[in-house]
């Protein structure tokens, strides 16, 4: 006997649990379109080159030892960390407003972040996109926060509900905090224009709103990284306070090192250390201090104008595949005739197409053509590669006529 035995079986992960029956397929021809992990033209994981180097010189650096970090984390990470985010330039840098802690990837960055609003500010609601990340109530419910929706998603133009979203906004109660996705949204793909950013940014300021932004794709949106932090720089310019989480998981393909650092743009520089000083008695009792791997490639790549810029090449190159896989994708469509306006499929940015297909339609391409996604129609265009996107757009087509 057990003392679990009561236990019921807990169901998969919406996202993880596509991979989970997609390696359970036989078929020759099944397609992995489900988690946002990005994969090569020939469909295998990618490690950047510039990584590799990093982790040369740091395997042959003899005095390089496996200490404890500081609860923290690197100190040289986290600097470089805000500086690539607000940019090198940032005012709020310069007055020493930012308080930067290391954390486990994105997921950990909004987790720390959510258990010290829990507990240290004082409304306790965050609205969400509808839809978002589907870890995003979870980790925010399990904070200790309130979670409530914002209208994001248009379905019949495909598009943002900007209506919509500033109606939210502005009838929710003062001073509530804001999840925004900083660029390449999880999982419409739709992103608010530069001009939408400073309405948003407008109303928000105006009711004290506390924006808490999620940077999971820098640079892998559109190819640059500054253009892709251009919303987040835009609220630290008007001097305000926010949260930032990143994530190095895509733009740096370092997804399973777990490296993220949460930031918190504060009003004045001795707010910054208090601040600090709390952030560190969540982490503590949490996981004590973070690993000391990832963020030492990190700051090798981000400190060293060199590997820097080789980065940013290879960023680029990942970026510019998906959007190549979204033009191969809309003219197979377009080749095929097949019913309906797929124009959104090359309007939106990211990593992820919504195709706007329902969970039938779903179903439908993973039992006919093996083609496995998550069933609100999000598809990885990273999954993608120029052999498949021919089955792809069979399959949409076969499910759509
Ligand atoms: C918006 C957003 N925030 C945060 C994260 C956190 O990622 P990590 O904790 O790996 O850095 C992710 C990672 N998404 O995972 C891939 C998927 O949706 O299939 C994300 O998309």
């Amino acid at each position: 006997s057990s003392v679990f035995a009561a236990l019921a079986q807990a169901p998969e992960d919406p996202i993880l649990g596509v991979t989970v029956a997609y390696n359970k397929d036989p078929s020759p021809v099944k397609v992995n379109l489900g988690v946002g992990a990005y994969r090569t033209e020939e469909g295998k994981p990618l490690v950047l080159n510039v990584v590799r180097r990093a982790e040369q010189m740091l395997i042959n650096n003899p005095s390089r030892v496996k200490e404890y970090l500081p609860i923290t984390g690197l100190a040289e990470f986290n600097k470089l960390s805000a500086k690539l985010i607000f940019g090198a330039d940032s005012p709020a840098i310069q007055e020493n407003r930012v308080t930067t802690v290391q954390c486990l990837s994105g997921t950990g960055s909004l987790r720390v972040g959510g258990e010290f609003l829990a507990r240290h500010y004082h409304e306790r609601t965050i609205y969400i996109p509808q839809p978002t990340w589907g870890n995003h109530p979870k980790v925010f419910t399990l904070s200790g926060l309130t979670v409530r929706s914002y209208r994001y998603y248009d379905p019949a133009t495909r598009g943002l509900d900007f209506k919509g979203l500033l109606e939210d906004l502005s009838s929710a109660p003062l001073g509530s905090i804001v999840l925004l996705h900083a660029c390449a949204h999880n999982p419409t793909g739709v992103d608010p224009t530069i001009d939408q950013w400073e309405q948003i940014r407008q109303l928000m300021r105006s009711k004290s709103l506390l924006p808490f932004f999620d940077s999971a794709y820098q640079g892998f949106a559109s190819g640059s990284l500054d253009k892709d932090a251009q919303s987040v720089r835009m609220f630290v310019a008007d001097g305000g306070e926010l949260l930032m989480a990143q994530s190095y998981a895509k733009n740096m393909g370092l997804y399973g090192e777990r490296v993220g650092a949460l930031s918190i743009v504060c009003g004045s520089a001795d707010v910054a250390v208090r601040v600090e000083s709390i952030l560190k008695l969540v982490i503590r009792p949490m996981y004590s201090n973070p690993p000391l791997h990832g963020p030492s490639i990190v700051a090798t790549i981000l400190k060293d104008s060199e590997m820097f810029n080789e980065w940013t090449l290879e960023l680029k190159a990942m970026a510019d595949r998906i959007i190549s896989m979204r033009q191969q994708l809309f003219d197979a469509l377009k080749s095929r005739g097949t019913p309906g306006d797929w124009s959104h499929i090359i309007k939106q940015i990211g990593m992820f197409t919504f195709t706007g297909l329902n969970s039938d339609q779903v179903a439908f391409m993973r039992q006919e053509y093996h083609i496995y996604m998550t069933s609100d129609g999000r598809i990885s265009m990273a999954g993608l590669s120029t052999r498949t996107v021919p089955h792809l757009a069979d399959a949409i087509h076969a499910a759509v006529t």
